[in-house]
């Protein structure tokens, strides 16, 4: 990954910040994005360990005049951008019957509508550079399961599910490549904060995965980091699920 620019959103946390070391240690130069700066200026100290390139935007992806000036940030700094990943969400429990229309409408500007403004602006860059490029989208299992209690945060990743296919179409004549990360549950991660927060939660989490334990960060941020390599070059409009076959029906009757 010498050389090349790399925009993730999200990337001071979890999943995005495991993705820039691994992506840093590559040899990547990163650009994080998010709201909390303290956070951004904190993550970027450890990712720029590597002696790479690391800079961070204060950016809300629900803005699209804030995405636009991270965008431009990157280029003014890196002079391209090769590679996004949509990392950036939110997500929280709460039964579907007494869910606000700000609770819902929140999850979905941020998943579904912040993936969009970032994808069509990185695509728009991408295509002006004429270098072809590469979009990674973080989705999640319970796109196909279903999860009771987060309906907001379901319906946005299966509506980034089928921008991920339709993005890869389009602009396969540019070769951009779109793709997506279906991880299940992820140990240390915000996720873990915002849905098995207690030790009850996290069993009946845990009793659902056939490996019989959780995911890394690191195990997510190897998958990304050959999704977004050459070795991928023929990969597109593919959703990789990452998960110790927890979406899967575990067996008994
Ligand atoms: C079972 C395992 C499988 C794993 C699959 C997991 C799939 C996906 C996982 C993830 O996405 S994990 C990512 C987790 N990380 C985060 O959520 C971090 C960022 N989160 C946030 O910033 C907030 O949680 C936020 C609410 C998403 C956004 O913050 P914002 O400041 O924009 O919103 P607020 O103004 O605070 O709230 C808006 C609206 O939502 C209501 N609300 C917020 N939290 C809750 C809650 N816990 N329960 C119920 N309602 C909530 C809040 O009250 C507001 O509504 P109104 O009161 O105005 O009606
Ligand atoms: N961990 C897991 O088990 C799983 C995670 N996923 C997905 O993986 C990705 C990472 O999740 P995870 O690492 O667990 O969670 P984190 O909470 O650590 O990461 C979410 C990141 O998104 C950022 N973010 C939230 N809202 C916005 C916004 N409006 N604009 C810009 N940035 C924003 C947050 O920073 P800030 O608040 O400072 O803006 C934070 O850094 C997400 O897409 C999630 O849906 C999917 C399945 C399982």
């Amino acid at each position: 990954m010498e050389g090349k620019s790399i925009i993730i959103t999200g990337g001071a946390t979890g999943l995005g910040k495991a993705m820039a070391m691994e992506f840093a240690r590559l040899g990547a130069d990163i650009v994080i994005a998010s709201r909390n700066l303290e956070n951004l200026e904190k993550a970027a100290k450890e990712i720029s360990t590597f002696n790479n390139k690391v800079i961070v935007t204060q950016t809300d992806v629900r803005s699209p005049e804030q995405v636009e000036k991270m965008v431009r940030r990157a280029v003014e700094e890196n002079g391209k951008i090769d590679i996004l990943v949509n990392n950036a969400a939110g997500n929280f429990r709460v039964p579907s019957l007494d869910m606000s229309v700000n609770a819902w409408n929140s999850v979905v500007d941020i998943v579904l509508h912040g993936t969009w403004y970032c994808s069509q602006e990185v695509g728009r860059q991408m295509v002006f550079q004429k270098t072809g490029g590469n979009i990674l989208n973080i989705g999640s299992t319970h796109v196909w399961s279903g999860n009771p209690g987060t309906a907001h945060s379901t319906a946005a990743k299966a509506g980034v599910l089928a921008l991920t296919k339709t993005l890869a179409v389009e602009w396969a004549q540019e070769n951009i490549r779109v793709n997506l990360i279906a991880p299940g549950p992820i140990e240390g991660t915000g996720a873990a904060e915002q849905l098995w927060s207690t030790p009850e939660l996290e069993k009946a989490v845990l009793n659902r995965i056939p490996s019989g334990r959780m995911g890394t960060p690191k195990e997510v941020a190897y998958l990304a980091s050959y999704l977004v390599s050459d070795y991928a070059s023929y990969v597109t409009g593919s959703s990789f699920v990452i998960d110790g076959a927890g979406h899967l029906n575990k067996g008994g009757v």
